[in-house]
């Protein structure tokens, strides 16, 4: 296990992770567990269509390097109470994946304050704390490391993560050889084999097969009501519908909506189903 203490120092420092620890929160069920105030999220965009590294250093020194500020998210406002599960639906670009790592804290923002009173499991991108030259069962005890569990811990949960993640046969293959399904697999077991007070689930579970899909649904929903709090993106808008009894629509960055589930995805979903408007057709035309 001596390349798992390299890897975990070498993550370490990337910080891949956020802090994150068996449920220790002291929220009571229906108070505030996240709380973000005024949020915004401010990139810089290159403007230059820069081809290499070379090009892109040389401009770099002569100052030739145009950025433009773009506004990622603007003033978001945000209460999310212990035991709901909220999910954040808007088109590509809208803002949900910086949102979600807002709360996991891998993103800090320009302005605003974000408050969260709990631990935080984040399955965020695909791959993200999963080394692929390591074996699955490496991969297991550099993510628990990493995560904070002593070696006893995570040997005491390894049966159930394999057994969840049903990659018995694949346990010593490099990871890198896994499908992006296996990897998806892999890393959902591995955060929901805990307990956490916070559960971030990205698009990632979009690759999974049917079934697994299936399984995850179950495991979020079970984890739901033992009291996790889930924060859930996905273009599915029947998942959000089925998984979720809160929702906020965000569109270029900004609020469009936020209730419950039901409603907001009903009026997201009318949009959707709506004709392009006149100006876009016009334009495509052209
Ligand atoms: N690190 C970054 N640097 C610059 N721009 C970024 C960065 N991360 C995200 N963006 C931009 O911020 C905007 C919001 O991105 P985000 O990933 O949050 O959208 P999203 O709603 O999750 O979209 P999708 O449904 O396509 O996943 C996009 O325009 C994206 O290009």
């Amino acid at each position: 296990m001596a390349n798992v203490e390299e890897k975990k120092n070498e993550l370490d420092d990337k910080k891949i992770f956020t802090s994150n620890a068996q449920r220790t929160t002291t929220v009571a069920k229906g108070e505030t567990i996240i709380e973000l105030k005024d949020v915004t999220i401010r990139f810089n965009k290159n403007n230059l269509k820069v081809d290499n590294l070379k090009e892109y250093f040389i401009r770099l020194v002569t100052k030739q390097l145009m950025f433009q500020e773009f506004i990622a998210l603007k003033d978001i406002n945000l209460d999310i109470k212990k035991g709901e599960a909220w999910g954040f639906l808007g088109t590509n670009g809208a803002g949900k994946s910086t949102l979600l790592k807002v709360v996991s804290r891998i993103l800090k923002p320009a302005s605003g304050t974000v408050k969260v009173s709990g631990t935080v499991a984040a399955l965020i991108e695909l791959g993200a704390g999963i080394d692929p030259q390591l074996t699955a069962r490496e991969n297991i005890f550099l993510n628990g490391t990493l995560l904070g569990y002593s070696k006893a811990f995570i040997e005491s949960k390894f049966d159930d993560i394999v057994e969840f993640s049903e990659l018995q046969d694949f346990l010593d293959s490099p990871v890198k050889n896994f499908s992006s399904g296996m990897k998806t697999r892999l890393a959902f077991s591995i955060a929901t084999a805990v307990e956490p007070d916070i559960l971030i689930a990205d698009e990632i579970l979009a690759v999974g097969d049917m079934r697994f899909k299936k399984k995850c649904a179950a495991k979020m929903t079970a984890m739901l009501e033992d009291g996790t709090t889930l924060l859930y993106v996905s273009h599915n808008i029947a998942a959000v519908k089925k998984q979720c009894n809160k929702a906020m629509w965000l569109d270029h960055g900004n609020v469009v909506m936020v209730g419950d589930a039901d409603t907001v995805c009903d009026a997201f979903k009318a949009e959707m189903d709506a004709p392009a408007p006149a100006k876009a057709q016009s334009k495509d035309k052209k």
